[in-house]
């Protein structure tokens, strides 16, 4: 479960401050996958950011009982001039995975050749993403954080085989996905909410959700 309770966070900007939360109260709880609505610049990778303990609430509380992944494309926790073999092992141990496990996954799943023995640094941005979605899926998570939706990937044959890796893992897990498209989410989650004026408003279908996010665009 993740649980915000009375969060408020803000930024200090040249225009002004910008609001994210406002003493925000709301839950996700295990098998409720969550689609957040938002406009660009809202604060969408902020509040995914809090969910994954990235980024510190100003006031409230944010509370997690349960394996969190960091989100997808986050790249942090990646040394660029250690190889993705070094990388993945390093993070196997960080998680008490078998690192034998952990890299024969991620080398099988990234097919990217001779460069997962090369430092992370020299990838395109393409092998970094997949390696970085083949680390996430290795790992195994109770609830996957998504933000604007799956990486782009440009080759075939890994976008198939995450592709049923993931399904395979939402069958069990939760997943939160945050955009400002209602289509990213439809592929995800039933349940979604909408960032507005620095609370959550959340609705039991995308359905209703939508016709808040509709409703803000035209006022
Ligand atoms: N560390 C920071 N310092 C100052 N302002 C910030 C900081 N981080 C984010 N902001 C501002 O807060 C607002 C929300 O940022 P955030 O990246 O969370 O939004 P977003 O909805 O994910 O944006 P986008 O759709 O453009 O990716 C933006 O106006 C951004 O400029």
């Amino acid at each position: 479960m993740i649980e915000f309770e009375n969060v408020s966070k803000s930024f200090a900007t040249k225009a002004g401050r910008k609001v994210i939360l406002d003493r925000a109260s709301f839950r996700v709880t295990l098998g409720n996958s969550l689609g957040i609505l938002a406009r660009n610049g809202t604060g969408k990778t902020t509040i995914i950011n809090m969910m994954a303990g990235l980024e510190k609430p100003d006031e409230g509380v944010v509370r997690r009982t349960s394996r969190i992944s960091f989100p997808l494309g986050f790249m942090g926790g990646v040394i660029p001039k250690h190889t993705a073999k070094e990388n993945c092992r390093y993070i196997a141990q960080l998680y008490a995975l078998d690192p034998d496990y952990i890299e024969a996954f991620c080398r099988w799943l990234c097919g990217i050749g001779a460069y997962f023995d090369m430092p992370v640094g020299t990838y395109s941005q393409g092998m970094k993403s997949r390696f970085n979605f083949a680390l996430m899926l290795a790992l195994e998570f109770d609830i996957y954080l998504i933000d604007e939706g799956m990486p782009s990937s440009t080759d075939v044959e890994f976008n198939k085989k995450a592709g049923a890796i993931l399904r395979d893992r939402l069958q069990k897990a939760t997943v939160i996905v945050v955009s400002h498209q209602p289509k990213t989410l439809e592929k995800f989650c039933r349940s979604a909410a909408v960032l507005k004026n620095g609370q959550l408003y959340q609705f039991e279908t995308l359905e209703e959700a939508k016709q808040l996010y509709d409703y803000e665009a035209q006022s």
